[in-house]
């Protein structure tokens, strides 16, 4: 027997006995390198394997399978073998061992302290949703779904926990996904929306049980095939058609079967010779069609998709989008995670925001993305504030008058920072004085994200004199203006100045105090919507 310094671990940790009826789908592993020295797990001379073999009651060895591992492991490092072959069998429960060997050496040579056993009980089928009390119109049922990540400061800190069996703790707990309990509808197309680091990737790791969970339970209903970050499920030095073979384990699909789909997969993903050639030689671009190619021809119930056509060129974009549309014209499921909005409004059925591991808002693509849109904009304003306040003010003034309540409206007086291009924008400023001031003017000034000032106005400019103001007077000025601004997202700056002598002297900026959101139904190029009806004299000759 071969010591490879690996310990195996199952993911099922509780109990070793898994129900399934007839189809054993996706038991994951989690092999740790605990070696001193670096373990190949895959090694070009000597591929390690890691394989099953389960047995019949008498202990003949009925059936096994193999594979590689897809990376190298470091000490202390460890990876997640996920092995969902289908397992037909009339026996009422197997046991299965786990082992690793090394190519060449005599599979049941292997037998010994690596080899985990775990049994698989074939009367009930845990898969079967409907026993479950899963409805059958859902794909994908989440509850309380929690995942825990460990950090260490050190690897070697990793190290001592392993070795200790768990008794000496060197980690910090991290939850980045907290409680989160949704439902995907078969044939929905279902967005994941949320800031950088929010839990949205976590969570399709997860569903693609590429990642294991820390709390709750989900149920996906159907084959999924997903698209998560770029490296994941490729290994570098096979080419690209090996990968589609060594994939294919992983979907359960028989070698012989994807064989006969080759020819369409290398078609779909249009790389050219590069097919053949080892994946690490591919560009992201490339690696994406392959990866999507591969996605979508094995057949998949469920598609999950993390982000990774925004490194594909648009006529693969475009390409997969329409792939897109026949995969829900045929009733199938999607997952899309993107920070495009656009594609998110353009695609998804519903959309649901993860914010700090939490789903916080649920509801239809426009609902969604308009409530995001704001909520971003407002964190932004927040972290400009926090940054700004270390350097510089992001509010000042000589402190004689302040802006104590301002409101944006649209033409019926409705609250909003949402207009469209062509109606009236009404700003409401309230002011408190502290001063005598004898003649003050109230302005406003809107700004590009990137800082160019499109438009200002002050109540001086529009020939409103307030006069003099005295401690105690709150002072209302309500601005309004028609909007001939593009569409697109603004900044907005209050201020109230003193402009009796021969300088102007700022009393109160609020500096990019509030976005607004303005949407045009006729598109135009630039800032400025012209309002203009277009006259087209084409002539050919
Ligand atoms: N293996 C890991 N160990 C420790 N922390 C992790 C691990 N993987 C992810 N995290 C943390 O979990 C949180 C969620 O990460 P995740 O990648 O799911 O976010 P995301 O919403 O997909 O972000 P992005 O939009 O930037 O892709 C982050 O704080 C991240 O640092």
């Amino acid at each position: 027997m071969i010591l490879y310094n690996a310990r195996i671990t199952p993911i099922v940790e509780e109990t070793q006995v898994i129900t399934t009826s007839g189809r054993m789908s996706s038991i994951s592993l989690l092999i740790t390198n605990i070696g001193e020295e670096v373990w190949y797990a895959y090694n070009k001379d000597h591929p390690v394997l890691i394989g099953y073999h389960y047995k019949n009651d008498k202990g003949a060895v009925i059936e096994g399978m193999r594979t590689k591992l897809p990376y190298n492991i470091a000490p202390g490092e460890s990876v997640l073998v996920k092995c969902n072959y289908i397992v037909y069998s009339k026996l009422d429960s197997i046991d299965m061992e786990w082992d690793l060997v090394r190519e060449g050496d005599s599979w049941f040579k292997s037998y010994g302290s690596d080899s985990l056993i775990i049994g698989v009980d074939l009367t009930k089928d845990s898969s079967n949703a409907e026993e479950n009390g899963v409805d059958q119109n859902l794909a994908i049922v989440c509850k309380g779904l929690s995942k825990k990540f460990k950090l260490y400061s050190q690897n070697s800190a990793k190290l001592i926990e392993l070795f200790s069996a768990g008794i000496v703790k060197k980690h910090q707990e991290f939850w980045a996904l907290k409680n989160l309990s949704f439902e995907v509808k078969k044939g929905e197309t279902y967005g994941i929306i949320g800031f950088n680091g929010s839990g949205k990737s976590t969570l399709l790791s997860i569903l693609a049980q590429t990642k294991q969970h820390t709390q709750g339970v989900f149920k996906v209903n159907g084959r999924i095939a997903a698209l998560l970050e770029l490296g994941a499920g490729f290994h570098p030095e096979l080419t690209g058609r090996q990968n589609v073979i060594y994939n294919s384990y992983l979907y359960s699909i028989p070698s012989h079967e994807i064989e006969k789909k080759m020819g369409a997969i290398q078609e779909f993903a249009a790389i050219g010779d590069f097919f053949d050639k080892p994946v690490k030689s591919y560009s992201s671009g490339m690696y994406v069609r392959l990866a999507f190619s591969l996605a979508i021809h094995v057949d998949p119930d469920v598609l999950i998709i993390d982000e990774a056509l925004a490194v594909g060129d648009e006529v693969f974009q475009r390409k997969c989008y329409s792939k897109f549309e026949e995969f829900k014209a045929l009733g199938k499921t999607i997952i899309l995670v993107t920070h495009d909005l656009n594609a998110v409004r353009a695609l998804c059925d519903r959309v649901g925001i993860i914010y700090d591991g939490s789903l916080i808002f649920e509801g239809s693509s426009n609902e969604v993305v308009n409530y995001y849109q704001k909520m971003s904009l407002t964190a932004n304003l927040q972290v400009a504030a926090h940054t700004e306040n270390e350097s510089k003010e992001l509010r000042y003034g000589n402190g004689k008058a302040k802006i104590i309540d301002y409101e944006l409206k649209d033409q019926e007086g409705v609250s909003t920072t949402i207009f469209k291009s062509g109606e009236k924008i009404n700003i409401y400023i309230k002011a408190e004085v502290f001063e005598q001031i004898s003649s003050p003017v109230f302005g406003v000034i809107i700004k590009t994200i990137n800082g160019i000032e499109v438009f200002g106005t002050n109540t001086k400019i529009l020939g409103e004199k307030i006069g003099t103001v005295s401690k105690g007077d709150t002072i209302i000025t309500e601005l309004q203006f028609p909007n001939y601004l593009n569409e697109g997202t603004y900044f907005l700056t209050l201020g109230i100045t003193d402009q009796s002598g021969n300088e102007t002297v700022t009393i109160d900026r609020m500096i990019d105090v509030s976005f607004i959101r303005v949407l045009n139904d006729i598109k135009s190029i630039g800032l400025v919507n012209m309002n203009i009806e277009a006259g087209i004299k084409i002539d050919v000759q």
